[in-house]
């Protein structure tokens, strides 16, 4: 079937659009990742639909222990909550069904007893489900032989644990080797490729080590290493990270980030801690008393949680770590062509009362300037823009996170630009836009919190300069009245916001954006771009 990448994929089947041409994934509406325009034109003509199996899919998935879990599985789908089966048995999973696309890290999270650690022993079956079924890469475990159940265990899913479960008499390097020492791996061949998974998990030099030589971290290392070496698409990790100290669980977290960035693996990995969840996931699943109560990326999950339990465990989210600038950013309002020269950038300043604009170059960012340096140049008689924009002006990417901005807008009062690999500006991102997003302001909340005074000329002086250099007033506007009108406009430190929790916006970037959207006078006193 030929279809356009802008059509929604089958839900109820795993098929996504691929572009046939590149074997791109498409997004639900617009190209596939870092092609261009003209790129989206050949795809749109190519594409069609392929089905490609997801690494993993749980289907109705129910697990009741105790003396009557068939009954329990029968009244819980008739809507029974796991309390009013307590007679019958505990009902630790509760129809959960989810999908994980491969090369995804797919994170299950919940508080203690929630159902996650019979979840994934579930997904390898060492549980078996009292109703529903699990399917990896396409092959059904419920109806699989124990033989053939052995071989998937084998083939495609290894597990990494909280308690590294390594052999204390072999070395570093025969651990990391081990699943495939199993599997039947020469001895030569097993070592050189433990010993490559070693070296990229750090632990190359410490090949020869034994367990008990080793810290927490670098043993958690040693699990993940053998985890690797085994070559399965699908890890299972059970709160893998939960016994190590802050700082080496951070940097296992990073780690595994890139890992997973440049092996391409498929992580199911289960977690107690939100922080953990939202730093690591592409999608998160939030259990409560068996049940999943919401499956979103990070930024769903914060933005639009799906009722006031996930809300309320939201709220002390590092929202720095989590938030991106490009869901956060505005779209730049204020920008001008290098070749307008300072007296264009003056008037862009003038008409749309900021106190700084972002100059382009074949609509390329090349830096700001600030109100004061452009009044300063026109007085002097200087026209060339160029040779006042700001070069040092801080710039993130759109994948960058905020605690990245937020470093970078100490650094300058102009709001910071984000633009994509090539250069071009995407938007910006005013520092009351950062305090609000970072602030998770409260959609109640009418007023944004007063921030520092903001580096700009006195309106009049706009026109008067302009004026100076016989520049007429905006069209429409005697000379000044952008002056008379601007302390209305540009002294406002409020903003309202109550549109930034918008819980119909479609997605958690429009849901972003319309936070963005509701703080244009606090961005103007910014002197925003
Ligand atoms: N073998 C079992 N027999 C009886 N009840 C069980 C069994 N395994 C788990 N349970 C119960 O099922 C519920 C879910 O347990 P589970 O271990 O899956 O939760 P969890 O979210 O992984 O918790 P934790 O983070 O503490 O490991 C709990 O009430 C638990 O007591």
């Amino acid at each position: 079937m030929v279809g356009g990448l802008g059509d929604e994929p089958d839900v109820a089947s795993p098929e996504v659009l691929l572009c046939r041409v590149c074997a791109m994934p498409g997004g639900a509406d617009d190209r596939h990742p870092g092609a261009t325009r003209d790129d989206a034109q050949t795809c749109v003509v190519e594409v069609e639909h392929v089905t490609v199996e997801p690494a993993l899919e749980a289907r109705n998935l129910h697990k009741v222990f105790g003396r009557n879990p068939k009954d329990a599985v029968r009244r819980l789908k008739a809507g029974a909550t796991r309390s009013d089966v307590a007679d019958a048995g505990t009902a630790a999973v509760i129809d959960a069904s989810f999908t994980v696309q491969r090369g995804e890290i797919f994170v299950i999270m919940g508080l203690s007893g929630s159902g996650k650690s019979t979840i994934i022993r579930m997904l390898n079956g060492l549980n078996e489900p009292t109703a529903g079924d699990v399917l990896v890469q396409g092959r059904s475990v419920g109806d699989a032989s124990p033989k053939e159940l052995r071989d998937i265990r084998r083939s495609s899913i290894s597990m990494v644990f909280q308690h590294f479960a390594l052999l204390p008499h072999r070395t570093v390097l025969d651990n990391a080797a081990y699943a495939l020492e199993i599997q039947g791996v020469g001895r030569d061949e097993r070592r050189r490729r433990a010993q490559e998974i070693l070296a990229k998990v750090g632990l190359g030099d410490r090949a020869e080590a034994m367990p008990d030589e080793l810290s927490g971290g670098m043993r958690q290392r040693v699990g993940l290493a053998r985890a690797l070496t085994a070559g399965t698409d699908i890890l299972l990790m059970d709160e893998a990270f939960s016994a190590l100290d802050p700082l080496i669980r951070r940097e296992m977290q990073e780690q595994l980030v890139e890992l997973q960035r440049e092996l391409g693996r498929t992580i199911i990995f289960i977690t107690h801690d939100l922080n953990e969840a939202m730093f690591l996931g592409d999608r998160i699943a939030v259990m409560r008393d068996g049940r999943i109560v919401q499956n979103g990326t990070p930024e769903e999950i914060l933005t639009d949680p799906a009722n006031d339990y996930v809300a309320q465990f939201v709220q002390d989210v590092d929202r720095a770590r989590v938030l991106t600038a490009g869901a956060v950013m505005a779209p730049a309002a204020a920008t001008t062509p290098v070749s307008a020269g300072v007296r264009g950038a003056l008037r862009v300043m003038r008409d749309l009362q900021v106190g700084s604009v972002a100059v382009l170059e074949n609509r390329r960012y090349i830096g700001a300037v600030t109100d004061r340096a452009v009044v300063r140049a026109v007085k002097a008689g200087t026209s060339d823009l160029r040779s006042i924009v700001s070069s040092a002006q801080p710039v993130v990417g759109p994948d960058d996170p905020l605690t990245d901005v937020v470093e970078r807008s100490v650094e300058s009062p102009i709001p910071i630009a984000v633009v994509d690999d090539s250069g071009r500006l995407l938007g910006t991102i005013p520092r009351v836009t950062l305090l609000a997003a970072l602030g998770n302001v409260d959609p109640q909340t009418t007023e944004i919190p007063i921030i520092e005074a903001p580096v700009t000329v006195p309106e009049a002086e706009f026109a008067q300069t302009l004026a100076a250099v016989g520049e007429s007033a905006a069209v429409g506007e005697p000379v000044g009245a952008g002056a008379s009108a601007a302390p209305a406009t540009r002294a406002s430190t409020r903003a309202t916001n109550a549109d930034a929790t918008n819980a119909d916006a479609p997605t958690q970037r429009t849901a972003a954006a319309a936070t963005v959207a509701a703080v244009p006078a606090a961005s103007v006193t910014e002197g925003g771009v």
